[in-house]
C-alpha cells in the first residue's frame, strides 16, 4: 500500500472543484471561455488555493494532460537558484510557440515574493520580452512585496482564508470517502486550528485519523500541539477572577500536557482574549498591548514561563478593575 498525502489526492483538478474563492473562480472562468487572459497575480495566505487554482485554470484552458504539460510551466522562486536560472528556464520554455488552440503558454511563478527587488526588475523585462505568447501567473503571500511595475501589469486576485463552512464540507467529503469515523467536535476543532488554511485542515484530518480510530477534538488538539480552547478560556477566567495561582497551575498543565511552547500559548491567548464576550473593547486593547510586549520579550529570548505568568498577573489586574467598573465599561 502506498502512502498518499490527502492534500494531493484531493487537490482540485478543475476550477469548479476549487472551494471558497467564488468571485475569483467566476472571473477566471471568463478568461477560459474567451481563451484570453492578462498576466495574473494571486496573493493571499498559505493553503487557500493559489497554486491549485493556477493549475486548475491550466487544466480548464488546455483540456488535456499533454497540452497542459506542453504549455504550462511551474517554477518556484524559492527553489530556483536566482534569476539567472529562472531566466534560462523561461527562455527555453517560451521560445517555442504554444501547442493547441490556446494562443499562449502559462508560466506560474510560485512564491514570487521571495525574489529580491532586483530579480523582480529582471523578471519584468523577461515578461515584456515574451508577452506575445506567454502569460505569467505570480503567486505570493504578500502582494506588497511585489514591485509596482509587475503589479501594474497584472490583474490582482486576493485569496482570502477559506470560509469555515467550505472547510467543513471539504473535510466531511474527504472523511466519507476515506471511510473515517469522526465527531462533529473533531471537525470543529480542525476548523479552529486551521484558521482558514485548507491545506492545514486536510493534513490535520489525515494525521489525526492515523493517531486514533475516531477523529474527535481531543486527538485533533493533541496532534496540533494546541490546547483545547475551553481549557485556555478556563485559565483566562481563573485569572480574571483573581485566582492567580490556579491560573498559573493551569498554564503549567497546558504546557506540559500539550507540549505547547510559550509562543503557542501567546497565539492562543491572543485568539481567546479577542473572542472573549466578558471583556470590554478597552480591556481587550489594554491586554493586547501587554500581550504584544510579552510576545516580543519571548521572541528576544526572555523566559517564557515568567513572561506568561506576568500576562496572567495582568489579567488578574484587569479582572479587578473590571469588578470595580473602572475600565471602559460598554454603555
Ligand atoms: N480553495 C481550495 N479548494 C480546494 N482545495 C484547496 C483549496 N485551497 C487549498 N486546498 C487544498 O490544500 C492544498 C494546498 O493548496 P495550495 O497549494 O493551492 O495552497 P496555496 O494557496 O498555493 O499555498 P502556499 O501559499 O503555501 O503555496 C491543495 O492541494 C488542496 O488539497
Amino acid at each position: 500500500m502506498t502512502f498518499e498525502l490527502w492534500v494531493e489526492k484531493y487537490r482540485p483538478k478543475t476550477l469548479d472543484d476549487v472551494v471558497g474563492q467564488d468571485d475569483i473562480i467566476r472571473a477566471l472562468k471568463g478568461f477560459v471561455e474567451k481563451r484570453s487572459m492578462p498576466h495574473l497575480l494571486f496573493a493571499g495566505p498559505a493553503g487557500t488555493g493559489k497554486t491549485t487554482t493556477a493549475l486548475a485554470l491550466a487544466n480548464d484552458l488546455y483540456k488535456s494532460e499533454e497540452l497542459v504539460a506542453a504549455n504550462y510551466l511551474e517554477l518556484n522562486a524559492s527553489d530556483e537558484r536566482g534569476i539567472d536560472t529562472i531566466r534560462t528556464k523561461i527562455k527555453d520554455f517560451a521560445k517555442t510557440a504554444p501547442f493547441g488552440e490556446v494562443p499562449f503558454k502559462i508560466i506560474h511563478l510560485d512564491e514570487a515574493d521571495n525574489l529580491t527587488a532586483d530579480a523582480q526588475q529582471a523578471l519584468r523585462r523577461i515578461m515584456e520580452m515574451y508577452s506575445a505568447t506567454t502569460r505569467f501567473i505570480f503567486a505570493c503571500n504578500y502582494s506588497s512585496k511585489i514591485i509596482e511595475p509587475i503589479q501594474s501589469r497584472c490583474a490582482v486576485f486576493r485569496f482570502g482564508p477559506i470560509p469555515e463552512e467550505a472547510i467543513k464540507n471539504r473535510l466531511i467529503m474527504i472523511a466519507e470517502r476515506e471511510g473515517l469515523k469522526y465527531t462533529e467536535d473533531g471537525i470543529s476543532a480542525i476548523i479552529y486550528v486551521a484558521e482558514g488554511d485548507l491545506r492545514k485542515a486536510i493534513n490535520l484530518l489525515q494525521t489525526a485519523s492515523a493517531m486514533a480510530s475516531t477523529v474527535d477534538s481531543k486527538v485533533v488538539y493533541r496532534v496540533a500541539g494546541l490546547a483545547h480552547p475551553e481549557e485556555v478560556r478556563a485559565m483566562i477566567n481563573s485569572a480574571l477572577k483573581g485566582k492567580f495561582l490556579s491560573a498559573r497551575e493551569a498554564l503549567r498543565n497546558l504546557m506540559i500536557n500539550y507540549g505547547m511552547s510559550a509562543q503557542d500559548v501567546i497565539r492562543q491567548l491572543n485568539r481567546e482574549i479577542m473572542a472573549s464576550k466578558s471583556l470590554s473593547d478597552k480591556e481587550k486593547a489594554m491586554l493586547m498591548i501587554f500581550l504584544s510586549e510579552v510576545d516580543f520579550r519571548v521572541t528576544e529570548g526572555a523566559h517564557g514561563d515568567v513572561q506568561l505568568a506576568a500576562m496572567l498577573a495582568k489579567l488578574v489586574e484587569v479582572g479587578e478593575s473590571h469588578e470595580r467598573g473602572a475600565v471602559g465599561r460598554e454603555t
